[in-house]
Parts: structure tokens; sequence; C-alpha cells
């Protein structure tokens, strides 16, 4: 089985199915080189379950909306499946497929005993009332009970969706079975069991990663950040706190820029006010187009998949560019950045940290214990600390990127489960 990556990005493919077909190529390469045989590759690169579910939800004027609805196990060979849920107009069940399938790689590379899973509902949540979207995430969370439980699938928090949405998801559940179970789901309020730590994770795993990647002080590097929601407002955060000068960054609204430097803190008090980065007086409006050409040391995009293609990676002036979103680089834009010498830290690396503390969240509650946010921060940084050297080191020794080296490790260590367990005959 071969993907060919396409030269040109064809505008008739729907942007999922490119986000699906570029993990099956990145899955395709480091497939070809661990030599796995054509069955193990077909079983890698389809999911074990998908379903998809039409979710009714009922409008404050009596409307009654019917939403699409995925979950989407792509592999459970190493554990129970692991991703978050996602609320965003236009997700469908290929993009769906594509992020749990970088669930499995990520879990597998950071060590963790999980599968990838990962849900979406298609549904613009900013059009929806509190009530609305309670209800929506409930009927959701009741027509894909089946699949979830603490030993079988774990929902997490993704695009759209916060500590809210997982207490409503644990409650559903909990209601259902009759009494409290806080493993079913990760990323929650703290006072229902989630974990100290959890809603900056991700976030904190992006800078670590990033000053590991540097190398150097980062006193005054220059950062670009791309989103500015959970992920990328606090890791704009973490690397300013660290010591970058962090000078532009956007969201849907616009894209704000200072050569001297962003107040971070500020800029996220103004979005909490505003809605929006869009009008943030410290700081002069640019396009969205732009901020990827910025004259800056790193470049982090945080929002959504396919923001680096063929058309902006030869523009692009960072040296280092690291991933807190997922699958925010084409497989065509990957080329072009190995060509200029652009180094990459990779969507399952650079945003592992927060799958990571998810993991730690769902041990707290298995054990019913709790840990303090110095213990949960210094596990989880010695998980993607271990992971980074070990992804750096093998694309030393092999000649790759970062991201084939990743998923070079990810995906054996799936292979060697599936084989060790004799799922494959
Ligand atoms: N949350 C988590 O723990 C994890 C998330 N990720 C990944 O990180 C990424 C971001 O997730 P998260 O922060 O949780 O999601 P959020 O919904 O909290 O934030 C998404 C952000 O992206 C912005 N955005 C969307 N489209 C664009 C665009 N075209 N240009 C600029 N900004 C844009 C949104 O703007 P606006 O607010 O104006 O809509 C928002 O600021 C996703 O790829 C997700 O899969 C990865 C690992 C874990
Ligand atoms: O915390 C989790 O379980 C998953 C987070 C997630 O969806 C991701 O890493 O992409």
């Amino acid at each position: 089985m071969s993907i060919m990556v396409p030269s040109t990005t064809p505008a008739l493919i729907p942007p999922g199915r490119q986000t699906l077909d570029s993990a099956l190529h990145q899955l395709d390469q480091a497939a070809e080189h661990l030599g796995l045989d054509d069955g193990l590759r077909t079983m890698l690169a389809t999911p074990r379950r998908s379903l998809t579910v039409s979710v009714p939800v009922r409008r404050e004027d009596g409307r009654l909306d019917v939403v699409q609805g995925f979950r989407v196990q792509h592999n459970v060979s190493r554990g129970p499946a692991k991703g978050g849920l996602r609320f965003h107009p236009t997700t469908d069940l290929d993009e769906v497929t594509a992020l749990a399938m970088w669930m499995t790689w990520k879990c597998a590379l950071v060590g963790i005993p999980y599968g990838g899973a990962k849900g979406g509902v298609a549904v613009d949540p900013t059009g929806l009332t509190t009530r609305e979207l309670e209800r929506l995430t409930r009927r959701y969370v009741s027509e894909i009970m089946p699949l979830i439980g603490p030993e079988k699938d774990i929902p997490a928090p993704d695009v759209g969706t916060d500590e809210q949405t997982m207490a409503w998801i644990m409650d559903t559940y909990s209601v259902s079975a009759g009494y409290a179970v806080p493993g079913v789901v990760t990323g929650k309020p703290a006072t229902l069991g989630g974990s100290l730590g959890r809603s900056g994770a991700t976030s904190l795993g992006v800078q670590i990663a990033a000053l590991a990647a540097l190398g150097r002080s980062p006193e005054g590097v220059t950062v670009a950040v791309q989103g500015f929601g959970k992920v990328g407002a606090l890791a704009a955060q973490h690397l300013s706190d660290a010591g970058c000068k962090v000078v532009a960054v956007s969201d849907v609204t616009g894209a704000v820029h200072a050569r001297g430097g962003l107040d971070i803190a500020r800029l996220r008090a103004y979005v909490s006010e505003t809605g929006g980065v869009r009008g943030f007086h410290h700081g002069d409006a640019m396009s969205h187009d732009d901020l990827f050409e910025l004259d800056v040391d790193v470049l982090v995009p945080a929002a959504l998949e396919g923001a680096i293609t063929e058309v902006n990676a030869p523009r692009i002036r960072a040296r280092l560019i690291v991933e807190g979103a997922n699958g925010p680089t084409t497989p065509a834009a990957d080329e072009i950045l190995a060509a200029s010498g652009t180094t990459v830290v990779p969507d399952i690396l650079a945003n592992a940290g927060g799958v990571i503390v998810s993991y730690l969240e769902w041990v707290q509650n298995m054990q019913a214990y709790s840990w303090s946010a110095g213990e949960v921060e210094g596990k989880m940084r010695d998980l993607l600390l271990n992971a980074f050297t070990e992804v750096r080191s093998v694309a030393a020794e092999r000649a790759m990127t970062l991201r084939q080296a990743a998923h070079v490790i990810g995906v054996g260590r799936v292979a060697d489960a599936h084989q060790m367990r004799g799922l494959y005959p």
C-alpha cells in the first residue's frame, strides 16, 4: 500500500480527506522504513471502530436541529483508546479518523498505555447557548455510550470543548452507570477529579519541547503563535514566562503584532473580555498570512490542520516550528521545510503534554488518589523529555526528520504490540 503526496492540493478534495491523506502518508513512510508487510500496514491504516451518530439538539426557540457526531477508535492494541473531543463546524469522519490515528502514535511515542481515539461533532459551539451546548453534549455522549468507559475509551478536551464539556460527559456517563465514574473522561474540573495542571499541560509541553529544540537560552528568542485558544494562549504565556519575546499571535478574529513583544497576560485578559485578539491596542493589526512570514526564531501553529502548506512554506523564515496543533503542516510543506533546513518538532511530540497529563489524571482517578501540581508537572516533563531525546537520536542515527523519527518510534511500538499479541495472523 502506498500513498502519494500530491504536489498540489486539489481544491475539490475536502479538508478532512486532505488531513487523512497526510496522516496516511506519514504512516506509509514509517511503515516503509520499518519494513512492515502489507497486511499490517492495512491494519494500521484502518480504524478499529468508527461510529457516526445523529445528534438532535432542541434550540431555545423550540426548533430541532440535527448535527452529525463521530467517535473513532483508531487502535486499542496497547490499552484503552484515548483522545479529545472536537466541536467544530467542518469536522467530518475523515478528519476525526486522522486525528485518532495521530493519537495512537502519540501515546505510543511517549510511552503511555493507550491506543488512539478522537471524537467530533460538526457544530459551531459559539452559535449555541450554554443550555443548548449541554443538551448537545449529553445527547452525543448517550449516543456513543457503548464505546466509552474508563477501561475502553476516555475522551478529553480538544478544539471547541473545555472542562465544562468534560463535566457534562462525566455526569451523563455516571448517571447511566449509577455511580460516579471520574475516570471516563480527562480534562475535568479539579472538583470532579480533574488533575492539577491538565488545563495548561499541552501548552507547557509546547514550551518544554520548544526550549529543548532551541538548545540555547530563550532570552529574547522571538516567537509567533497562530491560534489563541486553550493551547496557543497558554503556550504564548509559557514561552513569554521563559524569557521569549512573543511578537505576534492570531485567532479567527485577526492577528496582532508588536515588534518589541506582546504583553501576553494583558492580551489574554483582553481576549476574555472581548472574545478575540482583534482590536488589541498594545499591538498592530496584521493579516493572518503575514504572521507565518514574520522574521521570527520560532513559529507555533496552534489552531487547526493544514495551516502550513506548499504555498506558504517557502516564505516561512522561522528556523524552528513547534506544532501545538495536530496536523498543521502538510506533507508537501514538510518536504519544503526539510529542504530549507527548518526544524519541525512534530505534533505527536510537541503537543503530547496534554495527553500525558490526561494519563496522569486517569491514573489518579483509577487509584482514587491525587498528586500535587509539582508531582504532575515533574512526571509529565520526564515523559516528554525522554520522548524528545529518543526522537532526536533516532532522527540523527537514521538521517530523517523529527516527524519521520517520531512516527518510526510510535508506529513501530504499535506494530510490535500487534505482533506480540498475535492479533495479526
Ligand atoms: N486542548 C488540548 O489539550 C489539545 C489540543 N491540541 C490541538 O491544538 C489545536 C488547538 O486546540 P485548542 O487550543 O484546544 O482549541 P481551542 O478551540 O481552544 O482554540 C483554537 C484556536 O484556534 C483559533 N483558530 C482557528 N482557526 C484559525 C485560523 N485560521 N487562524 C488563526 N487562528 C485560528 C481559534 O480562534 P477563535 O478563538 O477566534 O475561534 C482559537 O483561538 C488543535 O489542533 C488541537 O487538536 C493538541 C493536543 C491537546
Ligand atoms: O488529553 C487527551 O486525552 C487527548 C488530547 C488530544 O486530543 C490530543 O492530544 O490531540
